[in-house]
């Protein structure tokens, strides 16, 4: 037998670690705020940026160059003790360095240690299979019991080489600290040998070209997206393991409209979230993640007209029965959501 029996799957992992949660605390994930937090200039941001976002995250990876590791690794457990995070409602997360490099032991440590009360999720990189998780979530397991903590850290992997791709199921089940899992288009390109130098986003090269044409006059082309497929399998790894999905970060910061766009491809395949690297992504991950007025108004007809979810509507003349009703539930509870954080999405929800 390779998996725990269902008895054991939620039994702590130390002795003196809090128990895992059965249920994902139900939060507003629209937007993942990256900051380096060995610049002083930036995480003094921290306090006024917290409330206009729905997670911060301190980044130790990726971006932060060798030499300002131990500096991140110090601004992060600084940027925990600069907002009262649990008691406000932002999340506050941080990605650490990946379990093979020299870093990973003391930002796991340090940040349980001296931050866990505040940390809600570990960021993880270039998870490759279960193992990675099973690894760091005994490690966790240790720290917590160490710490004294009653609420346990929560995992987040990025799914960023070929091998974690193929087993994201498995990565997803892996434990009951999985809260979800990104996107990571840069480095999943380079481990895949896709011959691309973007960071997310479509590419002008990846395209369908219409059948020539009798006459030889020009044949209409048109982009595709080449993260398709791997959102849409990440989504159902997912959303099997009860968890949330995440698209990653777009790198052209000055593109706002094929941000937006990337985004909302991402929102419409069922992603909860993406990445904010910019503050100018900020009200894009926002615009995007929270459901459009209209398509609220639409779901909150289809759930009025059959109360009981059962049955068949006709709405606008279209036919709604028991499935499209859990479609409009999907999209009325996500603006119930919105609405409790949002004064003015919850007036234009509300229909005043
Ligand atoms: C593939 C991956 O792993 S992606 C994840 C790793 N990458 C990251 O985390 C990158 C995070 N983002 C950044 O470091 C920066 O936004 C950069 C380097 C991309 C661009 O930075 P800049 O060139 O300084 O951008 P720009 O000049 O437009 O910044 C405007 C203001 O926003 C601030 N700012 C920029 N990024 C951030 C941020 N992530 N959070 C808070 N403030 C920010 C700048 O400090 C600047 O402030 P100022 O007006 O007070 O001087
Ligand atoms: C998100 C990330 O780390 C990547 O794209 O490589
Ligand atoms: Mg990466």
């Amino acid at each position: 037998m390779s998996q725990k029996t269902p008895r054991n799957f939620f039994k702590p992992l130390a002795i003196g670690a809090p128990e895992p949660m059965r249920d994902l605390p139900v939060k507003l994930e629209r937007m993942i705020h990256f900051v380096p937090p060995h610049l002083d200039k930036v995480r003094a941001k921290v306090p006024s940026m917290a409330p206009g976002v729905d997670v911060i995250l301190a980044n130790l990876e990726d971006a932060i160059p060798a030499d300002a590791k131990d500096a991140a690794r110090a601004g992060a457990i600084e940027m925990a003790n600069m907002y009262d995070w649990q008691g406000k409602g932002t999340g506050f997360w941080s990605r650490v360095n990946p379990l093979n490099s020299p870093w990973f032991q003391e930002d796991v440590s340090q940040l349980v240690l001296n931050a866990g009360h505040q940390l809600d999720v570990i960021m993880l990189p270039k998870v490759e299979g279960p193992w990675d998780i099973h690894f760091a979530d005994q490690y966790v397991a240790q720290l917590e019991a160490k710490a004294g903590l009653t609420r346990p850290i929560l995992f987040h992997a990025i799914l960023e080489t070929a091998q974690g791709m193929a087993l994201v199921e498995d990565i997803a089940l892996a434990s009951p600290r999985m809260q979800g899992i990104s996107l990571g288009p840069a480095d999943l390109a380079a481990d895949r040998k896709m011959k691309t130098t973007r960071v997310g986003g479509g590419h002008p090269f990846y395209r369908v070209i219409e059948d020539p044409k009798e006459d030889g006059s020009d044949r209409a082309s048109a982009q595709q997206d080449p993260w398709h497929y791997t959102i849409a399998r990440m989504v159902d790894a997912c959303r099997m393991a009860g968890i949330n999905a995440f698209y990653g970060p777009f790198g052209d910061i000055a593109d706002l409209d094929a941000c937006e766009q990337q985004f909302r491809n991402a929102f419409l395949l069922g992603c909860a979230g993406t990445w904010s690297l910019h503050p100018n992504q900020i009200a894009i991950a926002k615009k995007v993640f929270s459901p459009d007025p209209d398509e609220v108004k639409f779901a909150r007809k289809i759930l009025a007209a059959m109360p009981d979810g059962t049955g068949v509507a006709m709405i606008d003349g279209k036919m709604q029965d028991d499935a499209t009703w859990k479609q409009a539930k999907v999209i009325s509870d996500l603006a119930d959501l919105v609405a409790g954080k949002d004064p003015d999405l919850a007036k234009a929800y509300s229909g005043d």
